[in-house]
């Protein structure tokens, strides 16, 4: 089953409103391959949304970085999936690691106590339900710390993140499932082709044997961690790496070559 390429650009928390229209332009003025062949859709923060909404253009998607778990209420500082769905914003960013573990966003329970309500909840797999119902498209992150690779934990630990998703989920079309090891991220240390293959594979296996053979066959697995307009062909030349979530390399015009790469690759493969 064909699986469109899917070139995600995570600004993560940077830039001013000047910053933005400057990257929006380039954007807009770029030539990339038609959105059949390749899907590229960029997460400003939540305060520019509705920038780059009006200004980027519309065959590029866009994506909040993260929301609130539940209907809006409440909850000082949050935003809620019913605000990006108000804005016409249709992908949300869930589970990166920058949240799991620099603001202790889990797979686990969590008991929370909310004018004397208590209810538990997995945090990262709830979100990703909540989003869904509501009708945004979900780019869920998972990945292994340095850590946890070197203890051989990486496909348990991966495999833990994608059940919290997968028991809350029955419905995979609107999931585009993230890789991005830890120690890859932000640090130029980006995995090799074989190691982002050996983790693609395995997760596309654990998709057929819990989800089923059809969400394993169309689910879109994209890699993170380091990508940049010079590593991006011969990870993309991988069978089971269906895009990337670029971070660093998406605030600059390289962000342009790494949705292009994917010709090449292609071309690559079939010569
Ligand atoms: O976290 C990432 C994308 O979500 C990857 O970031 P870098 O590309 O800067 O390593």
């Amino acid at each position: 089953m064909a699986r469109t390429f899917f070139v995600g650009g995570n600004w993560k928390c940077n830039g001013t409103s000047d910053d933005v229209k400057k990257i929006v332009g380039v954007l807009n003025g770029a030539e990339v391959p038609p959105e059949d062949v390749v899907e590229v859709v960029v997460s400003p923060p939540y305060v520019f949304l509705p920038l780059v909404k009006s200004l980027l253009r519309s065959d590029f998607g866009v994506a909040a970085q993260n929301c609130w778990v539940r209907k809006g209420g409440a909850f000082t500082g949050e935003i809620s999936v019913e605000m990006l769905v108000n804005l016409n914003i249709p992908w949300v960013i869930l589970g990166h690691s920058e949240r799991r573990l620099l603001l202790n966003e889990s797979n686990e329970c969590y008991i929370w106590n909310i004018q004397l309500l208590c209810f538990s909840l997995q945090f990262v797999g709830d979100k990703v339900a909540y989003a869904l119902s509501q009708g945004l498209k979900v780019i869920a992150c998972v990945g292994e710390t340095l850590e946890q690779r070197e203890s051989g934990s990486t496909m348990a630990v991966v495999a833990a993140q994608t059940k919290a998703i997968a028991e809350r989920v029955l419905n995979w079309d609107n999931i585009v499932l993230a890789y991005e090891p830890v120690w890859a991220i932000g640090t130029g240390k980006v995995a090799t082709p074989a190691q982002a293959q050996e983790v693609h594979t395995e997760l596309r296996k654990w998709l057929h044997e819990n989800t089923g053979p059809e969400v394993a066959a169309s689910v879109r697995i994209i890699y993170g961690g380091s990508v940049n307009g010079k590593n991006c062909k011969e990870l993309a030349a991988q069978p089971d790496v269906d895009g990337f979530l670029v971070g660093g390399a998406s605030l600059k015009p390289e962000f342009i070559d790494i949705t292009r790469d994917r010709i090449s690759s292609l071309f690559s493969l079939t010569i």
